[in-house]
């Protein structure tokens, strides 16, 4: 458990209270060493597995009273946030931002990037994370523990690679849920039921899928599929035919190329 008292600014929101929860629910912080922020100074909905967390619309006093801050908001939204983190390990999980802008917004000195997934709700996000300069050995661990109580975690290189990974990993969900939805209507048009449909594709999706890396790489799965030369060959060599891998790769480059367009702008905001 750390002795830390963590702040989360936006801490109702998805990732925020996912994070707390984790967090809490973990051990790795006691509920009264815990803060969240949001404008009403209200959780939307109680989260039971929050205990008696502190929640507040004061973002000054978040700060104030947390040892590390994490910066959970909109990227529209940071301008409504007026912090000053001084040298307090600061934490921005906001897309498309860098560290050299939230640095200057945050006035922080020690500052940290990192890019969850929305499976933090489940405890089971991949984080890949970058600090600069400043956050010393100690602190990176601190953020590595943090993150791997929320599922597993990586420091990356540079930021390119945690842009690139914000379209990867960070949209979490989006792309599974997204071949989700091209099956299921694939097989209402093909007469299937909507009962029987999403149970097919849940079964495909949400269960076969867990075969990946139990004992078998995506490599050696699809390796062994193809090798029966029959149904799944077809599918699969069909769908490559098509251009599966260029609309995967395309979109997730378009995606990409979101997370490095800088998505608030922080030179025409000034904090205090
Ligand atoms: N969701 C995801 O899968 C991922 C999100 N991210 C990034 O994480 C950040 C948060 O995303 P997410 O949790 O999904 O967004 P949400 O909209 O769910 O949460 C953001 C929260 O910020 C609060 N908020 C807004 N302005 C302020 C303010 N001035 N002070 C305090 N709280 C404020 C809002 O609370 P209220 O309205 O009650 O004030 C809201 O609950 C974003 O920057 C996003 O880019 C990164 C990776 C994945
Ligand atoms: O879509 C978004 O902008 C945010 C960042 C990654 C996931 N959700």
């Amino acid at each position: 458990m750390t002795g830390q008292t963590i702040g989360v600014v936006g801490g109702a929101g998805w990732l925020g209270r996912s994070i707390a929860a984790a967090l809490v629910g973990s051990g790795f912080v006691q509920p009264q060493s815990m803060i969240l922020s949001s404008r009403s100074g209200k959780l939307r909905e109680p989260v039971e597995a929050l205990g008696d967390v502190r929640v507040t619309d004061d973002n000054r006093f978040l700060v104030a009273h947390s040892d590390v801050v994490i910066l959970s908001v909109r990227p529209e939204d940071l301008a409504s946030v007026h912090i000053n983190v001084q040298d307090k390990l600061l934490i921005s999980l906001v897309a498309g931002v860098p560290l050299a802008d939230i640095q200057l917004f945050t006035g922080g000195t020690r500052v940290v990037r990192a890019m969850p997934n929305a499976a933090l709700e489940i405890g089971k996000s991949y984080t890949p994370w970058l600090a600069n300069e400043q956050v010393d050995a100690v602190s990176r661990s601190f953020v590595q523990q943090l993150f791997a109580t929320c599922g597993y975690a990586d420091e990356v290189a540079d930021e390119a690679q945690l842009d690139y990974l914000t379209a990867l990993s960070g949209t979490g969900p989006a792309y599974p849920a997204l071949l989700a939805q091209t099956l299921y209507h694939d097989a209402l048009a093909h007469g299937v039921s909507e009962h029987v449909a999403r149970r097919a594709v849940n079964g495909v999706v949400l269960h076969a899928s867990q075969l990946i890396n139990q004992g078998r790489s995506f490599e050696e799965l699809l390796e062994t599929l193809k090798n029966y030369r029959g149904v799944s060959a077809a599918g699969i060599e069909g769908m490559l035919a098509d251009g599966f891998e260029r609309s995967v790769s395309g979109g997730v480059n378009r995606a990409f190329g979101v997370a490095q367009s800088k998505l608030f702008d922080v030179h025409k905001t000034r904090q205090g």
